[in-house]
């Protein structure tokens, strides 16, 4: 630990300006990142024209998928200085009580040479609701940064960004609006993502004959743009060291081994079952919900990891849901049922994983909430109040009783749908494995067994715009 204040702290960060086009994969964030870059490169103008900004945009995803990155790159498309606070490391000093006065000191510094971009790795080393080191002195930091974000103007133009492998474990306060009110996912890349930042790191190394980023993409599921540079530059390393003429396959295959086995690394990488057992899980919600009426409609699938989930199914609601009808929570009982249901069939029911806890979670406190709270079984429309100690033994078990009876039924209907629809699921889950995203028009085509367009084309296309892009 060095000691005494680090004046660069105050300086904005030096180096070669880092763009959009050097990150890749993560396209929707790169979108949802726009305006404030349109911000910071006029705030005047964009408050004349009554645009609406957050002070403070979180980033959030698995280490190493460039948020960092994109936050220098928004900086680098604005042109203006990016001041960083490194909150693992900047913040281990901040117990011996200097934490409050270092971001203030970055505000004061960043706000003279406005508009400009100041960026807090690690929020939840100091705004973690359980901040382990110094708890008084953590808490003087994180009131600080509250301080400091409440108390300059959006017209101002200082954008706060901040990231954090852990948003579910960020003090509430940092959340509120007028803060950190504006969350945006940066997932681990997708096969395609996986071209793209292969492409883009590979760029300057002498590789190969043998040496096909397509095929290395579909190798590394599970990777993050950081591990995908890494095993670019192992793989050089072991290149060199050997004399080698070029960057062949084997040293490719030796880096990627290696940073499976890394000791630091927390098992991402899904192997060939692995995927195909998410994919029919996966398969399953969405068939489920394509075909449930009244299920919200589906949106994507994906079968590599998003946050702690191995796979995910999305939906977007039509429109603001105020009230929900029966038929709708009936629905939502069918979708979460749908995953473990799809395993069940494939794989038989002694093989079930305990990967759908969080769905029958889901699926249990809606019906808990149907029975208890919204009179949606035969004990009628009567409120039963959690905290309520006077509900007697024989009430609490006919709550359980019709909580399981609604589970249960969902887990029938989704049986009986995804049995009448086997081939679909088989085709929609080998297509995930191949894809591993498929949006709703891909998976209606999928299903019907039409053909979307084979991934190694739409990667070779992918790759040839790349390099007209960058020729
Ligand atoms: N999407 C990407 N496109 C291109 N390169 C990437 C991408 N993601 C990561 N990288 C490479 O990995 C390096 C580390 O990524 P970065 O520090 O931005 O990740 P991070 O999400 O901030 O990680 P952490 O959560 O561990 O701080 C980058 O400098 C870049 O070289
Ligand atoms: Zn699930």
């Amino acid at each position: 630990m060095k000691a005494g204040p680090r004046q660069s702290q105050f300086e904005p960060s030096e180096g070669k300006a880092v763009l959009f086009s050097d990150v890749h994969g993560v396209d929707e964030a790169k979108e949802e990142l726009q305006d404030v870059v349109a911000f910071l490169k006029d705030p005047t103008a964009f408050a004349t024209l009554g645009g609406k900004l957050p002070k403070g945009v979180l980033l959030t995803g698995p280490p190493g998928t460039g948020k960092t990155l994109l936050a220098r790159a928004v900086a680098g498309e604005a042109g203006v200085p990016f001041f960083l606070l490194q909150g693992g490391s900047d913040f281990e000093e901040m117990f011996v009580g200097v934490g409050a006065k270092r971001v203030r000191e970055l505000f004061a510094a960043a706000r003279k040479k406005e508009p400009a971009i100041i960026f807090i790795d690690e929020l939840d080393a100091v705004g973690g609701k359980r901040s382990s080191r110094d708890q008084q002195y953590m808490k003087q930091t994180l009131n600080q940064l509250l301080v400091e974000m409440d108390g300059f103007q959006q017209t101002e133009g200082v954008i706060v960004i901040a990231a954090t492998n852990f948003p579910e474990s960020l003090d509430q306060a940092l959340v509120r609006p007028g803060r950190f009110d504006r969350i945006i996912a940066v997932p681990l890349p997708d096969v395609r993502g996986r071209v793209q930042i292969l492409q883009h790191h590979l760029k300057g190394v002498i590789v190969g004959k043998d040496v096909d980023p397509k095929i290395l993409a579909r190798a590394t599921p599970g990777f993050s743009g950081a591990d995908l540079q890494n095993m670019v530059n192992q793989a050089a390393i072991q290149a060199s060291k050997l004399h080698a003429k070029d960057v062949n396959i084997k040293h490719f295959e030796w880096a990627r081994d290696r940073i499976l086995m890394g000791a630091e690394r927390k098992s991402q990488y899904i192997d060939e079952k692995a995927k195909l057992a998410t994919a029919y899980h996966e398969g399953g919600h969405a068939l489920v919900a394509l075909y449930t009426d009244g299920a919200m409609p589906l949106h994507k699938v994906t079968c590599v990891p998003r946050g702690h989930a191995l796979g995910m199914t999305s939906q977007l609601p039509e429109d603001d849901r105020n009230s929900v009808s029966l038929k709708e929570y009936l629905a939502e009982i069918d979708v979460c049922m749908g995953g473990r249901v799809a395993e069940e069939l494939i794989y038989g029911p002694e093989n079930v994983t305990s990967g759908a806890s969080s769905d029958i979670r889901k699926a249990t406190r809606t019906a808990q909430a149907m029975v208890k709270h919204w009179g949606f079984s035969k004990l009628g429309p009567v409120f039963h109040d959690d905290r309520d100690e006077s509900i007697s033994p024989k009430r609490k078990e006919e709550i359980e009783e019709e909580v399981t009876k609604l589970v249960r039924g969902g887990e029938a209907r989704a049986a009986a749908l995804l049995t009448a629809k086997i081939n679909e699921l088989h085709l929609l889950a080998h297509a995930l494995v191949d894809h591993e995203t498929l949006n709703l028009e891909e998976v209606k085509k999928v299903i019907k067994g039409e053909p979307i367009r084979n991934i190694t084309e739409v990667l070779e296309e992918d790759i040839s715009n790349l390099e007209s892009a960058s020729a």
